[in-house]
């Protein structure tokens, strides 16, 4: 048995520790607030500041675990390297932590040492910066905080005047201690996919199904798999994502981000852990989801393969006021429809837009994936959050 040491305890973590408790291991969980959802399921639990470094190390001396498992960005991830050092597993890697905690070491790997095609971008400390900076990548642009998750504090900007406006909601919505924004184009794409990417000690590399997914003020509203991609910008975004996820090293699953267009397809992030659209694979569209899949590839257990055996869709739930012990009703309805599955993922507390709850629906292969998308957002429209 392993001890794991997992570092955000929201509802992907929770699914992991579910994944990990079947399979006997020992989970203390861990955020900055009591009673998160995977709390709810681990052996034991903290509740710090993840970005207090002496914080970190103090629970790490405490339990000294075999593996820390990162499960949200805002960690203060240099203090990684030292656990390595200390002979503890980080998973997938101290770097690939680090990298993708701050929006800049990632995206200045990808563009500029491994060549990968990105949008143009720029980064800037003040309002001032932001303007020069838009002038150069050109209107429209996306600006977004270094350190966010899940579209917080990012805006795109259409005119002269969102400008400032953009500068502000970004720095309101910045998750760490960094003040500076990156500014990218505009990708005027046709779809965005999620390519989960399995990395193992046999230095092996794996490919899920690409995920479709459909985002709205930078947070996802449901993803599906298969998504539609052409075989040309299948093995391109496999390549990239290849690349990236070697130069980051360890072992583990990520979800690699990526836009098509006609003339290819464009890098965007990454995350060194499971994806939130990839929780489309809740719905039982692949032998292993994604949480196993992770887990496997952090424990050295041999993958034999990752097959495809149906297609499937997620819709989210979201809250739509701040409010404490939200309830749910339409719940009953959900579960009358076949094919259909839902995740309540036991937030105490709701605030407008919160992810409280997801909705699964698959069918077979043959099913246009279309029709599942519309099954499933249907179905996420029946239950209601009561405030
Ligand atoms: N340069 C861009 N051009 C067009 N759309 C963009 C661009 N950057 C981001 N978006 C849109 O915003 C979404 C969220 O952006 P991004 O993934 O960078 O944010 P995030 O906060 O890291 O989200 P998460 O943590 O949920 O992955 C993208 O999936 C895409 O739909
Ligand atoms: N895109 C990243 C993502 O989806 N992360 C997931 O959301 C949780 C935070 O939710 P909260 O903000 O509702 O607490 C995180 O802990 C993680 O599970
Ligand atoms: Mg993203």
């Amino acid at each position: 048995m392993s001890k794991i040491l997992l570092l955000g305890s929201g509802e992907l973590g929770k699914e992991f520790v579910i994944a990990a408790q079947r399979i006997g291991q020992y989970i203390i969980a861990v955020d900055n607030y009591a009673n998160a959802p995977a709390m709810q399921v681990a052996h034991e639990f903290e509740v710090i500041n993840m970005l207090d470094g002496s914080e970190l190390d103090r629970i790490v001396a405490k339990h000294k675990p075999d593996f820390i498992v990162p499960e949200i960005e805002a960690i203060r991830t240099e203090r990684f390297y030292d656990y390595e050092k200390q002979g503890i597993t980080v998973v997938p890697s101290a770097k690939a932590a680090n990298f993708t905690m701050n929006r800049k070491a990632i995206r200045d790997l990808a563009a500029k040492d491994l060549g990968l095609r990105t949008a143009n971008y720029r980064y800037a400390t003040t309002a001032d910066e932001l303007q020069k900076a838009v002038e150069e990548v050109g209107i429209p642009c996306v600006v977004k905080p270094l350190m966010s998750s899940s579209g917080k504090g990012q805006s795109t900007i259409k005119t002269q005047e969102d400008i400032v406006k953009a500068w502000n909601y970004s720095v309101e919505g910045s998750r760490g201690d960094v003040v500076e924004v990156i500014v990218e184009a505009f990708v005027n794409f046709y779809s965005e996919i999620t390519l989960l990417t399995v990395t193992q000690k046999n230095n092996q590399t794996l490919f899920c199904a690409p995920i479709g997914h459909r985002q709205e003020r930078g947070d996802y509203q449901e993803s599906w798999q298969p998504a539609k991609v052409s075989d040309k910008d299948l093995v391109e975004a496999q390549e990239m994502a290849r690349k990236v996820t070697e130069a980051l090293g360890g072992a583990g699953l990520f979800g690699v981000e990526f836009f098509l267009k006609d003339e290819g397809v464009y890098f965007s992030e990454l995350s060194p852990r499971p994806h939130d659209t990839g929780m489309v694979t809740l719905a039982g569209t692949q032998n292993f989801n994604e949480f196993e899949l992770h887990l496997r590839a952090i424990l050295s257990l041999p993958i034999f393969e990752i097959t495809l055996e149906k297609a499937g869709a997620s819709a989210v739930i979201l809250a739509t006021e701040n409010s404490n012990n939200p309830t749910f009703t339409g719940i009953e309805k959900v579960a009358s429809l076949p094919k259909t599955d839902f995740r309540i993922f036991g937030k105490a507390s709701s605030r407008p837009y919160r992810r409280m709850g997801v909705v699964l629906t698959n069918d077979s292969l043959e099913t246009p994936i279309e029709e599942i998308v519309e099954q499933a957002k249907e179905t996420a429209k029946l239950i209601t959050v009561n405030h």
